[in-house]
């Protein structure tokens, strides 16, 4: 696996202006399962708001609503109450024909088609639109996998026969078929050693500057979080409790915070890290 790829010397992208709408706009978010004696609360009343050009990052504890979050960006489930707009439009919508142009999605384990080979997986979205010809559907998986720093001699592998690392970029590369400008991760070092999650880190890193993606993501992995993140929302209570800079949250006094920051692991993550202007961000 390289260590490197083309797209690693890119500048950063620029953020947002304050005027513009934001990417992800989330209102009065309430999502409840169940009935009567079984029923329970996931979200209740949530806002948040991610502008273009950030990378978001989402912690809570277990069980908090985070990937339920991530699905309802994606418009895969809907809130039992409130509004999830994304891009201008209800998420809701998105889960129609045109979705892989506006949101991609890794998921944690990658999910690939195991009876797909690696560029029948990346094709998978632009194919389905059945707009280009087969020879150009090809062509424009290439240039993805080579942009995920995969050479054309992986398109044949079977998804079997590839390295957990070399899972998370097909998976990568399929999310960036058709060129969404909002990108969404579920646990996107979750099962990679050390080194591979640094490779990955640097490869997101590198897009999101190149690209100018916005990206919202849910990491337990505390390197992951500092590696990438320029803001971190916590979720906690039902809601967003704090909202900031890494650096900035890490210092909150609620028991959650404390104890997901201030751990061994915590303390070890935020030790390289120096500390940027954005960083200076009031909560
Ligand atoms: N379709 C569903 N029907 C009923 N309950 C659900 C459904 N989807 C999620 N839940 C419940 O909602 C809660 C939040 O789930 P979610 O998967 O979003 O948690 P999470 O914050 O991602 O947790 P973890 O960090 O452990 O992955 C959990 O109690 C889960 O069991």
């Amino acid at each position: 696996m390289p260590d490197s790829t083309p797209l690693q010397q890119a500048a950063p992208a620029k953020p947002a202006a304050a005027h513009e709408p934001p990417v992800v706009d989330v209102q009065g978010l309430w999502t409840c399962f169940g009935k009567g004696d079984a029923a329970f609360t996931v979200h209740q009343d949530l806002q948040l708001r991610v502008q273009r050009g950030e990378m978001l990052s989402l912690v809570g504890g277990s069980g908090t609503g985070k990937t339920v979050l991530l699905r309802q960006i994606l418009g895969l489930t809907q809130p039992t109450r409130g509004q999830v707009t994304v891009l201008g439009r209800p998420a809701r919508e998105i889960g129609r024909a045109g979705a892989a142009s506006r949101v991609g999605m890794l998921f944690q384990h990658g999910a690939l088609f195991s009876a797909f080979n690696v560029l029948d997986n990346v094709a998978f979205a632009l194919r389905e639109q059945g707009t280009l010809p087969d020879d150009l559907v090809r062509d424009a998986a290439l240039v993805k996998l080579r942009m995920v720093g995969l050479e054309p001699g992986h398109a044949a592998r079977m998804p079997a026969d590839l390295s957990g690392g070399m899972v998370k970029r097909v998976a990568l590369a399929r999310a960036l078929i058709m060129d969404p400008p909002l990108l969404l991760l579920d646990e996107p070092t979750a099962g990679l050693d050390p080194n591979s999650a640094d490779d990955f880190c640097a490869l997101l890193r590198a897009l999101h500057a190149a690209l100018g993606l916005t990206v919202v993501m849910v990491t337990h992995d505390l390197d992951t979080l500092f590696a990438l993140s320029t803001r971190v929302a916590v979720l906690a209570e039902k809601k967003v409790i704090a909202s900031g800079a890494p650096r900035t949250v890490a210092q909150c006094a609620h028991p959650f915070i404390a104890q997901f920051f201030m751990g061994e692991r915590g303390r070890r993550a935020m030790a390289p890290v120096q500390a940027s202007a954005a960083d200076k961000e009031p909560i």
